[in-house]
């Protein structure tokens, strides 16, 4: 049986659902009206061809054509980095982690677009499904590829599998994605410069707060017959999963994307919520101040810190970032704008921090700040065994006075590299490493360094510490450019690294999404400190995924979704697992199997998960893993069951991409 898949999606599920994949086979013309034109490279016997599952996937404006007999149309379009993710990692599972490649290749991709914001890939695709396992794959000989910035059609004789893949995903990292990351990064500093300059941004925000009033009014007056939320695209956000929710709701635009004050003396900044980390950094650090704690990724906004959480290796001296904020302004169901803190209103302070925009809208917060100095020093533990993992990442985290920083990384179950740093003026002679600048090595290979080395101490420029993860996105960058990290490549293209989050979400079909959310983890699980050892058993039973991030934080017993059980303040850690699980030959990773198991570890040691993260739980297992009480307080209060959805209905696997 012959069949024609005119939607790409089915082509990678198939991709997923077979045993075996088979060179795609195809040589295009891409000419001018963009027809793709297929045909086949290699002759097989008429018994093999019935069995054939052919697909071809052509992109562009919906057009048909019809060649050789073959009929496909519209829309392949694929975040090319996905779909090297996606055959590495799906190769992963069908031979083990080093798995050959050999049967599962991809012959033909295709940029032809270099437009900003718009990265079309094409792809013709051909897999075959042998119905009798043993079968062979026959190699194909040859293939054809044609990328934006290499004008005309290259002829590259194939090699091997493993190298027509590197070859792919050299064109991965030359495609307009990054210069158009470069020039977005460009545009956005400079206009941060001008506003911060002007101090145009507080006589705006009263007029941009009114705006968004105005919708909720309307929203009112429309008869209020669905939920709102805010209207910023899926793609824009530091999650994996595009919310789905989105489309059904009312959407709110908060334009509301700049710093509006820096008050010295209280030792505060007011910014409003679509304000990013790494503008942050970039406009305090200059004036000598920096936030207590700051979550590590660039693209990170304060609106989605507040409203999630937020947590890095100043954690366990200053909590999540929910407990540096002071006071947060918010658009409630009814249209009105409050002002929130400990003092004037804290039930709705405390609620906030993890309700994901489910009690109203923010449109300020007002943030601590802290001198900043010029260096970290930053000293580096190897350690060889995981009790003494457990043991020094707990005493190094317990010293909060003599440590500013504490974070790990285990690159196996027994081997890790906990850092410690402080914060200096100065900086030794020939200590200095600027681990910023675009030909250093990603930072988690850097550290891994010092387990053959043995114990060390350098000094970092504490803006280049603070986004030290940016670049490699701390080791996801390896998965899209895997010689993204080699030596040659950083020193002619590393200034064009990190790729933009968004730019890649936006390029990237709901077929690699599903590819993504099937081949791979992102958990952050936020354990106790006392379950640490017993947590990183559990997780490498499960996914054997390394490196693992360990960050120590500090949880005060305060009112709302997240607190410990007892009392007291509690050290907890987040355990930090991003990668593509490792599973037994033969077998195919269950995303929600595994995920659901690892949820109820996490629950059964009084642990959270972050909900940027997919989660699989139910409404109950949900309500029993965070505690709603102030939270289902706030909802009757402030009448947010008709204005908002549910947490939950937010967060669940359900509600999300797809
Ligand atoms: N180191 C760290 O701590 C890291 C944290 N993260 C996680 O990433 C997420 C942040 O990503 P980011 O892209 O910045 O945020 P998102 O846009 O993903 O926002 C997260 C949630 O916050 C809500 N939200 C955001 N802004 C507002 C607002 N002004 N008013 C009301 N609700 C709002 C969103 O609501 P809506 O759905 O209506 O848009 C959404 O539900 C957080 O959940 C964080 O935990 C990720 C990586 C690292
Ligand atoms: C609490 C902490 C430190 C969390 C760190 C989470 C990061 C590892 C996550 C946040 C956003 C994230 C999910 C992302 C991805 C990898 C892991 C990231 C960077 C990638 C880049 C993987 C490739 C995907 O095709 C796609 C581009 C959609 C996503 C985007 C978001």
């Amino acid at each position: 049986m012959v069949m024609f898949h005119t939607d790409p999606e089915l082509v990678c599920q198939h991709f997923l659902s077979v045993g075996d994949v088979q060179c795609l086979t195809a040589e295009r013309e891409f000419e001018r009206d963009q027809n793709i034109s297929l045909r086949r490279h290699h002759q097989r016997g008429q018994e093999q061809r019935n069995d054939d599952q052919l697909f071809a996937a052509k992109n562009h404006k919906g057009g048909i054509s019809k060649k050789l007999g073959l009929k496909y149309m519209s829309s392949a379009k694929c975040g090319i980095h996905g779909l090297f993710t996606y055959v590495k990692s799906h190769s992963n599972n069908l031979h083990g982690r080093r798995g050959n490649l050999k049967r599962c290749q991809i012959a033909s991709i295709y940029i032809c677009s270099s437009s900003l914001f718009q990265n079309s890939v094409r792809f013709l695709a051909r897999s075959e499904y042998h119905r009798q396992q043993k079968e062979q794959c026959i190699p194909i000989p040859t293939s054809r590829f044609n990328v934006g910035l290499f004008k005309g059609t290259a002829q590259v004789p194939f090699q091997s599998p493993k190298q027509e893949l590197l070859r792919h995903q050299l064109t991965s990292s030359v495609n307009s994605q990054r210069s158009a990351s470069l020039l977005y990064e460009i545009y956005n500093y400079g206009r941060n410069w001008i506003v911060v300059k002007l101090n145009s941004a507080p006589k705006l925000h009263d007029w941009k707060v009114k705006h968004v009033q105005k919708q909720v009014q309307a929203w009112r007056a429309s008869g209020m017959t669905v939920p709102m939320c805010t209207a910023r695209p899926g793609w824009q956000t530091m999650s994996l999963s595009k919310p789905k929710y989105k489309k059904k709701l009312f959407n709110v635009d908060i334009n509301l994307i700049d710093i509006l004050e820096i008050d010295a003396e209280k030792q505060t900044v007011r910014v409003e919520p679509l304000v990013t980390m790494g503008q942050l950094t970039a406009t305090l650090d200059p004036l000598g101040w920096t936030l207590p704690i700051v979550p590590e990724l660039d693209d990170l906004t304060v609106g989605g810190l507040v409203m999630g959480t937020g947590v890095e290796s100043t954690s366990h001296k200053y909590g999540l970032f929910q407990h540096i904020c002071v006071s947060y302004e918010l658009v409630l169901a009814d249209g009105s704008l409050v002002t929130c803190s400990k003092e004037s209103d804290p039930d709705l302070f405390y609620a906030v921090p993890w309700s994901y925009g489910t009690l109203g809208f923010l449109t300020a917060a007002v943030i601590r700040i802290i001198p900043a100095q010029k260096y970290v020093k930053l000293h580096y533990h190897p350690v060889h065994s995981l009790d003494d993992v457990v043991k020094v990442f707990k005493q190094e985290s317990l010293k909060k006075h003599e440590n500013h920083f504490v974070e790990g990384l285990m690159f196996d179950v027994d081997r890790a590299v906990i850092m410690t740093g402080s914060l200096s003026s100065t900086c030794e002679p020939g200590k200095l490493n600027a681990i910023g600048k675009w030909y250093k090595p990603w930072f988690f290979t850097h550290v891994k360094k010092f387990l053959e080395e043995g114990p060390g101490y350098e000094y970092i420029p504490l803006r280049e510490y603070y986004h030290r993860h940016t670049r490699p996105l701390f080791w996801e960058v390896e998965n899209i450019i895997p010689f993204g990290n080699n030596v040659a490549f950083r020193y002619l293209l590393g200034w064009m690294m990190p790729p933009k989050v968004s730019l890649l979400k936006i390029t990237e079909t709901k077929a690699i999404t599903n590819l993504y959310e099937n081949n791979h983890i992102i958990q952050d699980l936020l354990v106790p400190v006392k379950s640490l050892k017993e947590s990183i058993l559990k997780f490498h039973d499960a996914v054997q995924v390394y490196p693992v991030w360990l960050c120590p934080f500090n949880l005060p017993n305060d009112p709302g979704m997240v607190h410990p059980v007892g009392e007291e303040e509690e050290l907890y850690v987040d355990v930090g697992v991003y990668g593509v699980p490792k599973v037994p030959q033969g077998k195919q990773y269950n995303a929600v199997r595994v995920t659901r198991d690892i949820e109820d570890f996490v629950a059964k040691v009084n642990g959270f998960q972050m909900l940027y993260a997919d989660s699989y739980r139910t409404m109950e297992e949900f309500r029993q893993m965070f505690d709603h009480m102030l939270y289902d307080k706030m909802r009757d209060q402030l009448d947010c069951k008709k204005a908002f959805p549910d947490v939950y209905d937010k967060v669940n696997k359900r509600a999300r991409s797809h």
